[in-house]
């Protein structure tokens, strides 16, 4: 285990380990996918779990923990990028895909696939348009949502503030809203968010405790949830993965982690503490 790669930084990080460990069965870990359980890649359609996670992972659940993923991905995304089929730590996972509006329980295999939105369908051949003007913008097309890529751009920074302005407007539009993330705006239709994702998992799961870790602004949401949760009395912990991309949310982080070797270091660690 290496401890060079993450810090806990709170009391409640402190605690947290042991309140897992007193009841396992009534411990609820929720992870964003990218940038936290898998490593950035300038291609979407190229990432994959870090394996050192899924293994901490299965020993976790093997005592009882339940797992959550709570992304921006679709969930059958996420099952493939992920191979979540093939792996023990996520045989009794809830999925929860394009920020909590799609479900997969994978015990059962029961989905929630809501109908794509119009407003989406609408906006489809304009926002393609706009990404074909631009060389090196791609975008990802998620069924209900939109996403614009600029990482592969030469100057994705400068990208980004160029493209700004054209993909808000077109937004507005549509009646679509814009989910700023780690360069990507994604296109979407304003109709729910993460903290309504971990809240719908903390009601199933009555936990004692709960992580959340993510490393994006669309985590922000659950973070918050998760300071509700911890009001009413529950223990709790937010995990960032930190990246010089989205350096505002360490201020939000009980244990902070370098990127995502850094949060498979805390998972161990996490294992460890519970033999
Ligand atoms: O909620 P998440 O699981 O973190 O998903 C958020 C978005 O992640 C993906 O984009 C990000 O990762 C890509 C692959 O590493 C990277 O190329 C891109 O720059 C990042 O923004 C994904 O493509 C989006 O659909 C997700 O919503």
């Amino acid at each position: 285990m290496d401890k060079s790669r993450w810090t806990a930084r709170t009391l409640a990080a402190e605690a947290f380990p042991a309140a897992v460990r007193k009841d396992p069965g009534r411990t609820l870990l929720a992870f964003d996918f990218d940038g936290t359980l898998a490593h950035m890649n300038p291609d979407p359609e190229a990432v994959s779990l870090v394996e050192e996670s899924a293994s901490a992972l299965e020993q976790l659940t093997g005592l009882g923990v339940d797992l959550a993923l709570i992304s921006g991905r679709p969930v059958d995304t996420l099952v493939r990028l992920g191979r979540l089929q093939e792996r023990p730590a996520f045989s009794q996972a809830t999925i929860l895909g394009q920020y909590g509006i799609e479900r997969l329980d994978l015990a059962t295999g029961e989905r929630r696939i809501p109908p794509i939105p119009v407003e989406i369908d609408r906006a489809r051949p304009e926002l393609a348009q706009l990404v074909a003007d631009h060389p090196g913008a791609y975008l990802e097309d998620k069924g209900r949502a939109l996403a614009v890529h600029v990482r592969r751009m030469p100057d994705p920074e400068a990208a980004q503030a160029a493209l700004s302005e054209p993909v808000h407007q077109l937004a507005e539009r549509h009646g679509l809203q814009v989910e700023p993330g780690r360069l990507v705006w994604e296109v979407r239709a304003a109709s729910a968010d993460k903290g309504d994702a971990l809240r719908e998992l903390i009601r199933q799961h009555q936990p004692r405790a709960v992580l959340m870790a993510g490393d994006d602004l669309g985590d922000l949401a659950a973070f918050a949830a998760l300071a509700e949760a911890a009001k009413r009395g529950i223990y709790t912990c937010a995990l960032v993965s930190d990246s010089q991309e989205q350096p505002e949310l360490r201020r939000y982080a009980d244990v902070l982690c370098d990127g995502p070797d850094g949060v498979a270091a805390w998972l161990q660690h996490l294992v460890s503490n519970l033999r």
